[in-house]
């Protein structure tokens, strides 16, 4: 039987070869990490660990959390070991100009939809993503595609249809609507219409068709969640972990079903005889050379960067106005007085508006719809920003909440919904403002290429609804439920409409 010394002895032993095997390579791994930014302040857990980032992105006010610490930390603030979060716009441009060296971080690789396929935003590696975006960007240019704007007004028709035919108020009557589900139904629509050639008609059944707005609200989070906090990401890169979370083309709901339904459309498309006659945006991908599962993966692509963004817009932009009276007057008064005729407008026509686009730039900068980190990685050899050497391999995210909202660019009143900033400003200081806001975009080489579709669809349905309906919300006290994600699940926006009289 061993005696007491001895097994106080092996335990000491035992306790030593712990520490020698776990703690001081734990230690050393921590403190090599912090001292290699230690130079930038940030959140005290941010330094040493991915805590503070988990606890951000759990919070479902992440663009909040970023702007504290943009605030409170300056420029480039650090929220993780190895990652800084710049609200600086310059800087945003300098990682995405066309000849930077930064480079996608693999926060982008958690953007697929596929578990072994890429799209164009979850493409990494430069060359191949330039590749891909000089395929596609004609056809996002909309030049390739013939019809576009008559197929926008098709859904802006169905969407004061579905407004007329079931939500509007009166005297007596009270029809409350979900303005976040319709608006979302709206893009939904115009989208898919873009991508597959036929839409989701999701307006005309008004219904969550295939349930996507149900799983997207599941899903969005843990996915933005998963590539936006290391160790959840390297999780993912276990095959079996990856293929038990991905969709599966056999579900008959949710991104399953869309992936199904991209590959089934793809696939009939190289199936005829000459697939790049269309004039629509798969065709021009075809003409481009893009290959049968890189046709499918953009159209899936196209719905996910395209659906929820510009609805963000739509909902936001909206209850700005709405709650905003003198906003919502001015804005009527320059409708009305450019009302012609019972047609659509058309964007050509909407662009002349200047208080019209007053008031998308205004709502699109208080609600950036697109708020993820973006994280761009340090070229190896290192960057110095003013006089600050950033390491090699060093991620930096955006902070877009600070960026949007910075008082040297828009003034001291930025923090406001005042679509008269674009008016009023001048020389300089608006082509900085323009700058500035472009940055929702992206910019560069990773910029939107959604942009110009997207802008159309803004034209079109704030003209189109406020030229034809007053809306009021209907409880100001709880006017939404907005959660950030770095996107947003944005729900219960409930309103009031009313018929407004034609005076044309
Ligand atoms: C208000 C609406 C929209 C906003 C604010 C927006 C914003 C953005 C942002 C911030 C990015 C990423 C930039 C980066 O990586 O640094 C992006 C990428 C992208 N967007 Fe949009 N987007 C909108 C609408 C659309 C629409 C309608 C489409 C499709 C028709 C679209 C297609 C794309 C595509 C394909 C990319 C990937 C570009 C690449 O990786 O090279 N977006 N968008």
């Amino acid at each position: 039987m061993a005696s007491l010394p001895l097994l106080l002895e092996t335990a000491f032993t035992a306790h030593y070869v712990l520490i020698l095997v776990v703690f001081l390579p734990t230690a050393w791994h921590t403190w090599a990490s912090y001292s290699k930014l230690a130079d930038f302040k940030g959140p005290l857990l941010a330094r040493f660990s991915s805590l503070w980032l988990t606890s951000a992105m759990s919070s479902k006010r992440a663009n909040l959390q970023f702007y504290e610490v943009s605030q409170k930390y300056g420029d480039l603030a650090r929220i993780g070991p190895n990652t800084l979060l710049t609200s600086d716009p310059e800087m945003i441009i300098r990682m995405s100009s066309a000849r930077s060296r930064y480079t996608r971080s693999r926060w982008y690789s958690g953007q697929k939809l596929e578990v072994d396929h890429d799209n164009l935003f979850s493409t990494i590696d430069e060359a191949t993503h330039s590749k891909k975006r000089a395929q596609l960007a004609t056809g996002y240019s909309g030049k390739d595609i013939d019809g576009l704007e008559a197929m926008i007004d098709s859904h802006v028709i169905e969407l004061m249809n579905l407004i007329r035919r079931k939500y509007l108020s009166d005297g007596s009557t009270f029809r409350p609507m979900d303005f976040a589900r319709k608006s979302a139904f709206f893009t939904m629509d115009v989208i898919t219409d873009i991508a597959f050639g036929r839409s989701w008609g999701c307006l005309i059944a008004d219904d969550d068709v295939f349930k996507w707005f149900e799983s997207l609200e599941i899903i969005m989070p843990n996915a933005i969640k998963a590539s936006t906090i290391p160790w959840l990401s390297s999780l993912f890169d276990i095959p079996f972990l990856k293929k038990l979370v991905a969709p599966s083309e056999k579900d008959k709901i949710g991104p399953g079903k869309l992936i199904a339904v991209a590959k089934e459309i793809a696939q009939k498309r190289f199936a005829e005889e000459n697939p790049g006659r269309h004039r629509d945006m798969m065709g021009s991908f075809i003409r481009h050379g893009i290959n049968p599962t890189n046709a499918a993966s953009e159209a899936i692509l196209q719905i996910i960067a395209g659906g929820d963004t510009t609805a963000t817009t739509i909902r936001a932009t909206t209850l700005f106005v709405i709650t905003n009276p003198q906003v919502y007057s001015t804005l009527q008064s320059e409708i009305d007085s450019s009302v012609t005729s019972g047609a659509i407008i058309s964007d050509v026509e909407a662009r002349q508006l200047p208080y019209l686009q007053a008031v998308i730039r205004e709502g699109a900068r208080m609600w950036v719809p697109a708020t993820g980190l973006a994280s761009k990685v340090v070229p190896p050899e290192g960057d110095t920003i003013n006089g600050r050497f950033l390491p090699g391999g060093t991620l930096i995210g955006k902070s877009d909440w600070a960026i949007q909202r910075s008082k040297a660019i828009y003034g001291e009143d930025s923090t406001i919904f005042k679509p008269e900033r674009w008016l009023e400003a001048r020389g300089e200081p608006l082509e900085k403002m323009e700058r500035t806001l472009g940055l929702i975009w992206g910019h560069g080489k990773n910029s939107c290429l959604g942009k110009n579709i997207a802008w159309i669809e803004l034209n079109k349905v704030f003209f189109e609804l406020f030229k034809n309906f007053d809306i009021t919300i209907a409880d100001p006290s709880n006017p939404w439920k907005s959660l950030n994600y770095g996107l947003w699940v944005q729900k219960d926006m409930f309103v009031k409409i009313t018929q407004r009289k034609m005076s044309y």
